[in-house]
């Protein structure tokens, strides 16, 4: 068994796709009546033992519902899916594997992404299906979404991603199902899963957010403390836009140097013209806080390296 993982693609517009390799994935999940636990270690390999595993899953998860103002629908014109909550299910595939077995990456700043598992979900062919949908963020934290296929045959599914005007289509059909795919993608980004022809598309959902990392560096226009911490989160908790009046002087010049040279230019005029003395209030934005905001592309560019760097899959070496 070896590990490793292919160099994805430079991230480019949204999204990224990939494939690596891994150990075996274990799946436990819960069957209605509480008692036991079934397990399936892929690869997926449609033979009759797993086939008949599989469909046990299926009738072991619900119907999958959708978020419309506000409520979970049921609505197989829409979404024609089974799932389960993650509660319902654990499976020792990480998605920061990757990151701990090189030990770089996402990392040197002093941003962290968090991936916490969702869903999940099994579209069933024929006619499975999730019509183009955004999806509703889980506050503000939440950047994207990650998606992992697990290796079971199955053909259709393609995963269709799109924003502004451009869009990838990843089709992760496959016969020999001895390979994850994955795909990640920005909050704001419109997909659906197009009809499932046969087989069992089977996918992890996970949320993306973004965190300041414990005893990372934070940058010193970012840099509040004491009271003003406090205050600032919690008028942030409560969603107010926190305006604040920098004083700072005085800073040490290394790391104001390094910041100022890891910046766009475009940021680092702003940032020597505000020069740290504020005589106007500025907004603090996430942009600003945690590196996240969907206009600026040079953002979002660092934001997907993070979170491709850390949605790394695998392929499995049998
Ligand atoms: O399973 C997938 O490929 C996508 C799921 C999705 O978009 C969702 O649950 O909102
Ligand atoms: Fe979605």
């Amino acid at each position: 068994m070896t590990t490793g993982y292919d160099p994805v693609s430079r991230f480019e517009l949204t999204y990224d796709v990939g494939k690596a390799t891994s150990a075996p994935i274990v799946l436990r999940w819960d069957i209605p009546d509480g008692k036991t636990i079934r397990k399936v270690i892929p690869p997926l390999h449609e033979d009759a033992e797993v086939a008949t595993t599989i469909e046990g899953l299926v009738r072991n998860c619900s119907p999958a519902t959708f978020g419309k103002a506000g409520e979970e629908v049921l609505d197989e014109s829409y979404r024609k899916a089974a799932k389960l909550d993650a509660d319902q299910f654990s499976t020792n595939f990480n998605p920061y594997e990757r990151l701990f077995a090189d030990g770089k990456s996402m990392f040197e700043d002093h941003l962290a992404v968090v991936a916490e598992l969702y869903k999940l979900n099994i579209y069933s062919g024929p006619s499975g299906r999730l019509r183009a949908h955004v999806d509703t963020p889980r506050g503000t934290k939440q950047f994207g979404s990650l998606v992992i296929c697990l290796p079971y045959p199955h053909e259709g599914d393609q995963l269709r991603v799109a924003h502004q005007g451009q869009e990838s289509i990843f089709d992760w059909s496959n016969k020999e199902a001895d390979s994850i795919n994955w795909a990640a993608f920005y909050r704001d980004c419109e997909h659906e899963v197009l009809e499932v022809e046969s087989g069992h598309r089977i996918t992890l959902t996970y949320n993306l957010y973004v965190h300041e990392r414990l005893g990372g560096v934070i940058s010193p226009v970012c840099a509040l403390k004491g009271v003003a911490a406090i205050f600032y989160s919690i008028f942030y908790q409560m969603g107010l836009d926190v305006k604040v009046r920098p004083v700072m002087k005085g800073l040490p010049e290394i790391d104001y140097l390094r910041y100022l040279n890891r910046i766009g230019p475009k940021r680092r005029k702003q940032v020597q013209k505000a020069n740290l003395l504020g005589t106007e209030l500025q907004g603090i934005t996430l942009s600003s806080i945690y590196g996240y905001d969907s206009g600026d592309q040079a953002t979002r560019d660092r934001q997907g390296e993070m979170a491709i760097e850390m949605a790394q899959s695998y392929r499995l070496v049998q």
